[in-house]
């Protein structure tokens, strides 16, 4: 094993999350893969290995310490772009089936290179917008959890993500800082779609803010959401 996984290895434990030897040979053909190909299409600002593992892996992994990853079966990653977080939890919970969408064909692309270069099973990488998606039979309320990360405001995020849950499932939002006020004005389109926020989990990481908002969805949605491709964000809900 390099030296490479060695640190990914170490990284993961201060964290209290365990990876395999197997599990930090992919992550660091992941990181192999996104450097690569960073230098000819935007993925990612930062490229310096251990900043990587912290500020994407690392990051994309520590809802598993709150939220109960063996039990999710479906998985979507709204908004996925180089992968964050959907790859990271696929890699450390092989069991899970994973959809991995996002609205740039580029990224698209290179998330089905990553999936065929690690031997990841059940992933599959779409392009297009949630707005399309969510109206889609085979992608709305289908789901058991729906991850985003740094894609759009609560209320629109809540509009984007909400409807690819069923009823009792959860949506889970990455969010760095405090995000007391974006909940709070978030509230009314939660309520709209049908869903509820269970728990907020504020923590640290490498001395910055996080905060993640779990969501659940308590009733099937109306017929009414997610509205056109591109409302959602000029017109959040309120
Ligand atoms: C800032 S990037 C974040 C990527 C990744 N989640 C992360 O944390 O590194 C936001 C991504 O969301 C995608 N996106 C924005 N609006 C979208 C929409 N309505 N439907 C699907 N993807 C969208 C963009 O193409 C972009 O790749």
């Amino acid at each position: 094993m390099g030296s490479g996984s060695e640190y990914i290895k170490q990284r993961f434990a201060e964290e209290g999350i365990a990876v395999t030897d197997r599990q930090a040979a992919s992550f660091e053909r992941y990181y192999e893969l996104l450097v690569e190909t960073n230098k000819v299409m935007n993925l990612t600002a930062v490229t310096e290995f251990k900043e990587v593992v912290g500020r994407h892996f690392v990051d994309s992994a520590l809802i598993t310490k709150y939220y109960d990853f063996s039990s999710v079966n479906k998985m979507i990653d709204m908004g996925t772009g180089a992968g964050f977080p959907g790859i990271p939890l696929k890699i450390l919970y092989p069991h899970l089936s994973v959809t991995l969408l996002d609205s740039l064909r580029k990224r698209v692309d290179f998330l089905r290179n990553v999936v065929d270069n690690l031997g990841l099973k059940q992933v599959t990488a779409v392009h297009g917008r949630a707005e399309d998606f969510g109206r889609d039979p085979e992608y709305r309320e289908a789901y058991d959890l729906c991850v985003s990360r740094a894609v759009a405001n609560l209320s629109t995020l809540s509009e984007y993500c909400l409807p690819f849950v069923q009823v009792g499932g959860f949506f889970i939002s990455y969010k760095s800082g405090t995000v007391d006020e974006e909940l709070e004005q978030a509230k009314p389109a939660i309520k709209m779609l049908g869903s509820k926020t269970k728990k907020v989990e504020k923590f640290f990481l490498e001395d910055a803010g996080r905060s993640m908002i779990l969501i659940e969805k308590k009733e099937k949605l109306s017929g009414r959401y997610p509205r056109k491709a591109g409302l959602p964000s000029k017109q959040p809900l309120k």
